[in-house]
């Protein structure tokens, strides 16, 4: 790396959730955000899976989802601040206007909110469209002046998407999920072409143990901009770490322009 090369060290919490009770999973998860706050290597950015609060408890979810997400912002907003890290706080049931969302929070290490996505493509499979609202609003968000994108789970099936978020700027794109078995092959095929697509860093961090008929198989992974897996989880609960190149996006881009060779007016039959 030369000199004026970025580095982020990444912490994805890969955990088991509690089907619908939010105080015991944000106590778990304060434990394992300590523990990965305290590591050697201190990380720049801790990340979280989906609906960490409440798991898919959804015939409940409307009494289950924090109000206007007041007290997941609260708490990781304060845990930000004192620690000095980002958090892409993974995603959480959230009540607003009567709707529940399922929306994924950031904060910087100033604990100052930088974004806040509601998934957009809901999962039919685990009937989110029964119960949630999707969201409408495609977001992007920045940390340290290095702007990312927002995915949840079943959003990497949609490149269009990713792409949107890449053309407009997007040099990483972090995903929060809770992907089961079977589809282990879909998981790391779709995130590694939609990193070596968009010459970006993909970071997803992803969900262990069992809920229902599903079994979710963990696999964290963070790959770079070249599709080159920097690190990936087993299927337990653990913490995921690697480091990324924030320089490495450009070396890519320059090398293998595909930016500047896309002919967008010739995508339309
Ligand atoms: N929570 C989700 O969106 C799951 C998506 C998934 O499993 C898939 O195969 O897509």
């Amino acid at each position: 790396m030369d000199r004026n090369a970025k580095a982020w060290q990444i912490a994805l919490i890969q955990c088991d959730i509690a089907l619908g009770n939010p105080r015991l999973n944000r106590e778990r998860l304060a434990d394992k955000m300590e523990q990965a706050a305290a590591a050697p290597v201190k990380p720049d950015v801790i990340v979280l899976p989906e609906m960490w609060n409440t798991g898919y408890a959804l015939p409940q979810i409307g009494g289950l989802a924090d109000p206007e997400g007041q007290d997941t912002r609260a708490w990781v907003s304060s845990f930000a601040r004192n620690h000095g890290i980002h958090i892409v706080a993974g995603s959480i049931a959230e009540k607003r206007d009567g709707r529940v969302y399922n929306t994924m929070l950031m904060f910087d290490r100033e604990g100052r909110e930088a974004g806040a996505y509601s998934k957009i493509h809901l999962f039919r499979l685990m009937e989110e469209e029964k119960h949630l609202a999707p969201g409408e609003q495609p977001v992007l968000f920045e940390l340290d002046g290095f702007k990312a994108g927002a995915a949840i789970c079943y959003d990497i099936r949609f490149p269009e998407l990713i792409r949107t978020l890449a053309l407009n700027g997007a040099k990483a794109l972090f995903v929060p999920a809770e992907w089961p078995h079977p589809r282990l092959h879909h998981w790391r095929t779709l995130l590694a072409a939609r990193a070596i697509e968009n010459q970006m860093y993909v970071i997803a961090c992803n969900r262990t143990g069992a809920s229902g008929n599903d079994a979710f198989f963990g696999h964290s992974l963070i790959i770079d901009p070249w599709g080159e897996t920097v690190a990936e989880g087993g299927e337990g609960e653990e913490i995921v770490t690697g480091a990324i190149d924030l320089d490495l996006v450009g070396q890519v881009r320059e090398r293998i322009p595909v930016f500047a060779d896309r002919r967008p007016g010739l995508y339309e039959l």
